[in-house]
């Protein structure tokens, strides 16, 4: 890849699209996603793990426009729901789940469990304004760049940990970053820039081993 190229991403997530264009931006590279290729047939996400729905985005768009194309599958692991959402992280409220509805129900979840079992050492997991911290959690970022000349796929993998807060904060990022409180920088994902959640983040961190391995691979 060289400066004023255009790097496919076969996702329909508008938050993604935003962090993919800022981070490929700063190399002078341009990003396209499936909001440009709107008739491109539906990825059903069935896999049981990020990797295999990463691949599987990746191949089918990238077979489909016969070009290469990188997909990003992620999601949220939350301790005291033995790692749910997980791969279902964005239908987690449903059919036609939206981020908030989503946030609700994973606050619906944990405040369930949180009668019974985080109660006991309240204060150390509460912050000043009350806000219950009520279970650590770990955002998980698979990508895969697929060659259909080639055949072949590159993959990566990217996490950050955090605890899910009762209360959401900031209005930064997407999906479950207002809940996700940082305990390293005493804030929720939604509350740091762009520039900022990039540096921590799970996609951040797998970007930046993609990246790694395909600057050893053009060498
Ligand atoms: O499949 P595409 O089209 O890329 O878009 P998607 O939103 O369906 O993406 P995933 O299948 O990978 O599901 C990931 C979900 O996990 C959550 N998620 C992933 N990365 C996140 C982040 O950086 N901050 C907050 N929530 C995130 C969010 O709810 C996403 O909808
Ligand atoms: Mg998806």
């Amino acid at each position: 890849m060289k400066r004023g190229d255009t790097v496919v991403v076969a996702t329909k997530n508008a938050g993604k699209v935003k962090e993919f264009a800022h981070a490929f931006g700063k190399l002078g590279l341009n990003v396209v996603s499936m909001f440009d290729y709107p008739d491109l047939p539906e990825v059903v996400e069935d896999g049981l793990t990020f990797a295999e729905n990463a691949r599987k985005k990746a191949r089918e768009v990238a077979e489909a426009l016969g070009m290469p194309v990188l997909a990003d599958d992620s999601g949220l692991e939350v301790e005291a729901l033995g790692g749910d959402p997980g791969v279902y992280s964005a239908r987690y409220a449903g059919p036609g789940a939206t981020d908030t509805l989503n946030n609700a129900k994973l606050l619906m979840e944990l405040e369930h469990l949180a009668k019974d079992s985080f109660t006991t050492d309240g204060k150390q997991n509460q912050l000043e304004d009350g806000t219950k911290l009520l279970s650590p959690a770990r955002f998980v970022c698979t990508l895969a760049l697929f060659d259909p000349a080639s055949g072949k796929f590159m993959e990566s993998i990217g996490f950050v940990d955090g605890q899910i807060a009762s209360k959401p904060r900031g209005s930064g990022g997407f999906g479950y970053d207002p809940l996700f409180w940082l305990p390293t920088h005493g804030k929720a994902m939604a509350e740091l820039t762009m520039e900022e959640k990039q540096a921590i983040s799970h996609r951040g961190a797998a970007l930046a081993l993609l990246l790694g391995k395909l600057e050893n691979h053009s060498e």
